[in-house]
């Protein structure tokens, strides 16, 4: 695993008398991606900002590459960019004229602004023409993006990249942000509530619920083989009444299609022989993979029942 890049130890949160982050304990690598997911109102955003050194800390301590993000050098400030939902885009402006303001701002020389432009706007297959105050939703998150990128940092902060766009757009920006960090080692933190994109590109998924972390996983870890196995067939009902007199096999739910059973493994060598030997007629059989989105229902019930 690279180094540590961001630390927060006991990390506590008050705004305006409300106790918005709770012992927020966090260590994210180099050249990972590391998701932060958690319903509306969870402490992702407030975390994020605590993390870029927006809000001091209340208690205990956030760092990045080892300095406290709060009051950090404007060198530390330089090695990360980050993008928030709300923009900070001037609509007037090319996207030209807005990239070569802010990467002026990080003392970056006007010729190497200009190649490195030329380059993500590129990777972004992002088309300039227009003033930027025309552009799509995923134009300017593009452009916003591309402006977070061109000091070259090594950690790219993202709160929730992905919101209002489209199919297409999600998927190529989702698929960029991973190809900019196993090509270029940038090291990306990222919150959204798309956890079928997360599961596509996160290396670490941390879960907030009511300011508390609930789960900090591996992404491997939580998207497993399950012990669930599921067949498709023209008579689920048939399958359904023969697995429930089979010792070892554990119908889990049915629809019109489909069954979902689990196997004692000690039990059951091969469950699709045993469902060939009765002469089921199979479409489909495979073994359930568990998603992010499973993992985030449970870890979610568990947290509300404590
Ligand atoms: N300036 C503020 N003053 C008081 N409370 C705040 C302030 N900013 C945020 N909060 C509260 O902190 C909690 C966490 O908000 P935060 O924006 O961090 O959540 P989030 O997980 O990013 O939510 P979402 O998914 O909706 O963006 C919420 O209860 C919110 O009302």
């Amino acid at each position: 695993m690279g180094s540590q890049i961001i630390e927060t130890r006991g990390l506590n949160l008050n705004l305006q008398g409300n106790h918005v982050l709770k012992n927020i304990d966090i260590t994210t690598h180099s050249g990972q991606i590391c998701a932060l997911i958690g319903e509306n109102g969870a402490g992702k955003t407030s975390t994020i900002r605590c993390i870029a050194g927006l809000y001091p800390p209340t208690t205990g301590a956030c760092t990045i590459f080892g300095e406290p993000a709060y009051n950090m050098s404007q060198k530390s400030r330089n090695r990360f960019g980050i993008v928030f939902d709300e923009g900070g885009l001037y609509g007037e402006m090319s996207a030209w004229e807005n990239v070569l303001f802010f990467a002026r701002l990080r003392g970056m020389q006007k010729e190497k602004i200009a190649a490195r432009y030329n380059e993500l706007v590129q990777h972004f297959e992002l088309k300039t023409s227009l003033k930027v105050g025309r552009f799509s939703k995923g134009m300017k998150q593009k452009l916003m993006i591309i402006r977070e990128l061109l000091h070259e940092p090594e950690l790219l902060i993202l709160d929730e990249p992905f919101n209002g766009l489209d199919p297409d757009s999600k998927i190529f920006l989702r698929d960029k942000l991973s190809e900019i960090c196993s090509k270029q080692g940038t090291s990306i933190l990222i919150s959204s509530h798309d956890l079928f994109d997360l599961e596509k590109i996160a290396d670490q998924v941390i879960m907030i619920h009511q300011g508390r972390i609930v789960a900090d996983q591996a992404l491997q870890a939580i998207t497993g083989m399950t012990q669930r196995y599921v067949v498709t067939c023209d008579n689920p009902q048939l399958v359904v009444s023969i697995l429930q007199d089979i010792d070892g096999m554990t119908v889990v739910s049915h629809d019109e299609q489909s069954v979902t059973f689990m196997v004692e493994s000690e039990v059951i060598k091969q469950p699709l022989q045993i469902l060939l030997q009765h002469g089921i007629e199979i479409q489909e059989f495979f073994k359930e993979k568990s998603s992010l989105e499973d993992f985030y229902r449970t870890t979610k019930q568990a947290a509300v029942q404590n």
